[in-house]
Formats: C-alpha cells, structure tokens, sequence
C-alpha cells in the first residue's frame, strides 16, 4: 500500500515523483483505500485543463464528489465562488481541510462529510469531480434525474465507462444507460487520462467528459420512461418482439397494469398480450433490436404502449445499482 508521508525519500522512483507535488503541505500519512476508490490526479496539465474546460465563472457554486486530499478542489476553490465537496473518508476531509486554510481559501469551501449517493445535494451551478469509478453509474443518474437544474458536470470517469456513456444508437456500446442520460442531457469527450497521471495509479485509463442536461426535454414521465428502458435493454442484443412478447414479461407487465387499476375492465392477459402484439406490429418493431433504435423510436413505442393501455412501472429503489446498468 502507498504512504503518502510529508518527506518523500530521494530514492523514489520518477514515475513517483509527483508524490513529492502532492504531499508537499500535509503533515499526515495517509493510507490508500482501493474500495474507496481512492486514486488522487496529480498531474497539474490534467487538472488546469479539467477546470478550464468546466468554464468556471467567479459567481459559481462548484459540486466537487469525492474530493479526496484536494488537488482538484484547491483549483476549484480559486475559480469559482463556493466550492461544495462531499468526501466520505474523515481522513481526507481533515487534510483537505488544512490546505484550504493554508491558501486562505477555507472561507469558500462548504464540507460535506457523507456518502453522496446518500446525501441530498443542496443547489450548485455545474459539478467538477475526479468521482470514485465504482459509484458512476447511480452518481450520473442521481445527477440528471433527480438533481435541480444545474449547468454541467465535468467528469473523470473509467474510460471504459465513457465510451459506454458517449456510444450512439448502432453503436454495438449502446446501452440503457447511455439511452437515459442522453434523454435528458448531452454528453462530451473531453480527453484520455492515463493511469501514470494518478497516485496510487489504478488499473485502468480514463477519460474525462462533459454532460449539459438539455433544456429542452421530452415530455415523458421518467419514472415510467426507465421502467421502459430497462425492459427494453433487459437483452439488448434480443429483438424487442421477443422480450415484449415473453410470456414472463406479458404476465409481469399484466400483473403490474392489473394491480395499478391501470388495466381496462374487459381486458385479460391475452387481450393484454394481444395489445402488445398490435402496438410492436403498429410500430414496426418487431425484429429490431433496441441497440439500433433512437431515442426518439423509443420515445414513439413507449406512446404507442400507453395509448393502448400498456404502462411500465419503475420496479424497487431508485438507486438499485441492477437498475441502473444496463
Ligand atoms: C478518485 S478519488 C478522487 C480524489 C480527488 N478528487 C482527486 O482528483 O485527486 C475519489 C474520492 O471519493 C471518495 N469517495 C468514495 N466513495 C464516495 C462516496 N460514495 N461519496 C463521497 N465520496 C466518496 C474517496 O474517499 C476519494 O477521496
């Protein structure tokens, strides 16, 4: 495990040399924890152009998630007006701390000590964070869907991730995630980052992206809209004629319609089925596959299901992690 100690012994190696950058200003040793995703960004080309790319304005209340020993939110706290940092590890908020006060900066920094998918998140203009990989999915999620409007949110993510969240309609990486981030939100590469530009350095390359929730949004109800999606992505490589018509899914779908008082009084499950059948048949469906379909044919199906009667329900919590992945 690393030890980030205030002296770094001369016979460190280069590729550790940033340590020395790093750690310079804390007094304490500091344990890496890997299940918290702790992995800090230390190269200083890296985070100047993280925040220039943000377009910071001096009156902004920046939301940094997971600010760790504060190498990104000392930057933030320069160029914005208020820095809100959510860090669920006492021990790096304690450091973060002192730098800040160091730099005369602590005025300006708001401390959240708890875990962000579980804290509320008080209003903010746009979101700077190197985030823990593990919690992205439900992070991005919990921005878009059930955060005040906010302006952007400039993201390090797993570059894997990315190319997930950044794939289009016939791209063999369309997903459900993609398809419900980009309902409500644009998304942007920014840049590669590699594994060499953090301390400890994790397994994986990263990329960094912009997401600019739209002003513009359809009119769908969205909790109905992921209840869709989820369905529809359940086996993206499937045609949505066999994941619609699957005896499971009718009777699921029945049950939940029936259940709701959503079903029509003459309706029984093979009527229901029969009104699925119609609507994939209607649409054209049948045989396509939701990886080929765009938001917009799916936002058509979806109109096509309620007006025969066919509702989808957002099954369970919202921060389920099963359903939020595709
Ligand atoms: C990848 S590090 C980023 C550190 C820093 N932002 C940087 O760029 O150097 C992620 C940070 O998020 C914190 N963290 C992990 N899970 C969290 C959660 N659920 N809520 C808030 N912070 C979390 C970790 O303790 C760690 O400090």
């Amino acid at each position: 495990m690393l030890r980030a100690t205030k002296r770094v012994p001369a016979f460190i190696p280069r590729f550790l040399q940033p340590l020395r950058q790093l750690h310079e200003d804390i007094e304490e040793n500091i344990h890496f924890h890997k299940s918290k995703g702790q992995h800090i960004l230390t190269n200083p080309r890296i985070l100047d152009t993280i925040v220039t790319k943000s377009a910071i304005n001096p009156t902004d209340t920046v939301l940094e998630i997971g600010p760790g020993t504060g190498n990104l939110t000392l930057k933030l706290l320069e160029a914005s007006h208020e820095v809100i940092a959510i860090e669920l590890d006492h021990r790096m908020v304690h450091i973060l701390e002192n730098r800040a006060i160091k730099r005369g900066l602590r005025s300006k920094l708001r401390v959240i000590t708890k875990d962000a998918l579980r804290t509320e998140f008080p209003p903010f203009d746009l979101v700077v964070a190197n985030i823990p990989y593990g919690i992205s999915s439900p992070l991005i999620i919990k921005l878009i869907y059930e955060t005040t409007p906010f302006r952007s949110a400039t993201l390090l993510l797993q570059k894997e991730f990315a190319r997930r969240l950044l794939a289009n309609p016939g791209d063999s990486e369309f997903n459900r995630l993609a398809v419900n981030v980009k309902l409500l939100a644009d998304v942007e590469f920014v840049m590669d980052v590699s594994k060499r530009d953090f301390l400890p350095p994790p397994k994986v390359d990263s990329s960094v992206v912009i997401i600019r929730p739209k002003v513009n949004v359809p009119d769908v109800n969205l909790r109905q809209w992921r209840a869709f999606t989820r369905t529809c992505f359940n086996n993206k490589n499937k045609t949505l004629g066999a994941t619609f018509k699957s005896k499971r899914k009718v009777l699921e779908l029945f049950e939940f319609n029936n259940v709701s008082g959503l079903v029509r009084e003459q309706d029984d499950v093979c009527l229901f089925k029969e009104k699925i059948v119609g609507v994939l048949r209607e649409a054209g469906f049948d045989d396509k596959r939701p990886l080929k379909l765009s938001i917009e044919e799916l936002l058509h199906l979806l109109s096509l299901f309620n007006k025969v009667g066919v509702y989808f329900d957002h099954h369970g919590e919202v921060m389920n992690e099963d359903d939020i992945d595709d």
